[in-house]
């Protein structure tokens, strides 16, 4: 097949709910456009100056669906969303970078007046008197029903059913429908609201928005090039926006305090040897203590710059993907 007749890559976008903002801000600091279609019932849209490339506008679950099916080859969604709904996750698609937003923990909640069950082990034994006391089974409500069951599963608690939930799952226990729940939390607004606790050890997923590529997609080799192209400004955009350039003159630089300079603050310089003036990209939340360091051992002055972009040959995040790729399959 030629790239001329090969199908377009599919990058799948959240077109509504609490990932869409955030999103469509993360692809414009990339300085990939999004143009949407004309139409207004038109989910499908472009990326400006970039041919082969159709963008997907779905709902956070729809995108799990479609990068399941292959129907899409990378996506923004939850981390939450795809360990639920994709069985062995790791094995048909690739978490290619956490995102920073969308974060949210999907719990185990129960209600605050249990004083007594503060641990996964106080609901087992909560489980069993249950079970013994009335003889049915303890309900937990949810829409994460597997990672419920793996969890539970994992922790010995055996004694349950599940009561699949169709919203407002935080409701449940005081409407009499469930006597806990597992369900997502960002704030914890909602969960006081409905006077439930999370149980100590009741973190099941700290979940955010991930970048998400499908292996089962087709991958031949336009959409691999796009990929490459979409994936070296993305990490670009990354490496920029955690790194500083940071400036200086200090006569007497040799490479002992560079190596001491790299093992102290993970600096790379950016000058060549011998030279007076030095440039280095610095993790930025080291820059104040380089800029200390720098000038206890003589620099008058430490400039210290953001980046717009950072590219590099490396372009990890294509690497990580390529590795997961079958290697001639084009
Ligand atoms: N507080 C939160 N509650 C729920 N999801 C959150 C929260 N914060 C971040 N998210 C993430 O956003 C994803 C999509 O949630 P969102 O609420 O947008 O969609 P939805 O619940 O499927 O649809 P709806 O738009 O009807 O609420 C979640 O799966 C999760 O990864
Ligand atoms: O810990 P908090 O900050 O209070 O957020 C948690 C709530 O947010 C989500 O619901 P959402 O608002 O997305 O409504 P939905 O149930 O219709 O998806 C989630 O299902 C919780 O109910
Ligand atoms: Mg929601």
């Amino acid at each position: 097949m030629t790239a001329a007749t090969e199908d377009p890559l599919v990058l799948a976008v959240p077109s509504k709910g609490r990932l869409q903002e955030n999103a469509a801000a993360f692809f414009a600091r990339a300085g990939l456009d999004i143009v949407k279609g004309r139409g207004s019932r038109d989910y499908r849209g472009e990326l400006s100056g970039l041919k082969g490339v159709e963008v997907a506008f779905l709902s956070a679950a729809d995108i799990v669906a479609q990068l399941a099916s292959g129907a899409a080859h990378m996506g923004v969604t939850g981390e939450d969303l795809v360990r639920e709904t994709i069985p062995g996750a790791d094995a048909r698609v690739a978490l290619l970078t956490p995102l920073g937003f969308g974060g949210a923990n999907v719990v185990v909640a129960v209600p605050r007046a249990w004083i007594d069950v503060k641990t996964m082990a106080d609901l087992e034994d909560v489980a069993a008197a249950f079970r013994a006391r009335r003889g049915e089974r303890m309900r937990v409500t949810t829409k994460y029903v597997n990672l419920t069951r793996r969890f539970f599963a994992e922790r010995h608690v055996g004694d349950y059913r599940i009561v699949e939930s169709s919203g407002a799952t935080e409701g449940a226990p005081a409407a009499g429908q469930a006597e806990l729940i597992v369900d997502i939390t960002t704030t914890g607004a909602t969960l006081d609201a409905n006077a439930l606790k999370i149980l100590d050890d009741g973190v099941i997923l700290r979940s955010q928005a991930n970048l998400v590529a499908s292996l089962g997609a087709k991958w031949g080799p336009a959409a691999r090039e796009n990929a490459r192209i979409i994936l070296s400004r993305i990490a670009a955009e990354e490496t920029a926006r955690t790194t500083r350039e940071v400036t200086t003159v200090l006569p007497g630089w040799n490479g002992a305090l560079l190596d001491e300079a790299r093992a102290l603050f993970a600096v790379q310089p950016r000058s060549g040897a011998g030279e007076a003036r030095i440039t280095f990209n610095c993790p930025a939340g080291k820059v104040a203590a380089l800029a200390d360091w720098l000038t206890v051992r003589g620099a008058d002055f430490v400039a210290v710059a953001a980046l717009d972009y950072v590219f590099t040959a490396a372009n990890p995040l294509y690497r990580k993907l390529i590795e997961r790729l079958p290697k001639n399959r084009a």
